[in-house]
């Protein structure tokens, strides 16, 4: 029931292992997100859903699921996002606790390969982002310190 609950009303981040529907056994989840950087640009992207998160800024990425590690979460993400490949390099920033510790996000700097070029196949919008224009989009909250931690990257 609570896993039925927390899911209708809106709250993806809740984190569910998958393994187990059992309220008072469920772990904190990894999401995980990819700073694409090219030329001195990171890849933002704005969601298209859900309505309470459209047009917010993040990182491409995801639940890490089942029996994947964080890096093969990474990829298949970008992969069924974007249809690009990546390459996942150093950590970007702290772990940011998401919905009340459940999951918390943790992103990874990456670059593309194979000349593959980012489509916008599930956000509103994907936009290239200098360090001085990463101000200029409203990213999701618990992204601001990547941001931050981001920036000197760049
Ligand atoms: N991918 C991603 N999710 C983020 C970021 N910042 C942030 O708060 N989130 C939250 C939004 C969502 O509640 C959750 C990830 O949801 P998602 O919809 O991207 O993950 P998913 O593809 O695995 O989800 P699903 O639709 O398969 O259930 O994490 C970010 O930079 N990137």
């Amino acid at each position: 029931m609570p896993v039925q609950t927390e899911r209708a009303s809106g709250d993806e981040s809740a984190g569910y292992s998958g393994e187990s529907t059992d309220y008072g056994k469920r772990k904190s989840r990894v999401i995980v997100g990819a700073a694409i950087i090219e030329d001195g640009r990171v890849l933002g992207c704005a969601r298209a859903k859900p309505p309470e998160v459209a047009g917010k800024w993040e990182f491409p990425g995801g639940k890490v699921e089942s029996g994947e590690t964080e890096i093969d979460a990474l990829i298949r993400e970008c992969m069924e996002e974007l249809a690009v490949r990546i390459e996942v390099g150093e950590r970007v920033g702290a772990d940011v606790p998401l919905a009340h510790g459940r999951a918390v996000l943790r992103v990874y700097q990456a670059r593309l390969i194979g000349g593959d070029q980012p489509q916008r196949l599930e956000h509103a919008e994907l936009r290239w982002l200098t360090a001085a224009e990463l101000g200029s989009v409203a990213w999701l909250p618990a992204d601001e310190p990547i941001v931050a931690a981001l920036r000197p990257l760049l």
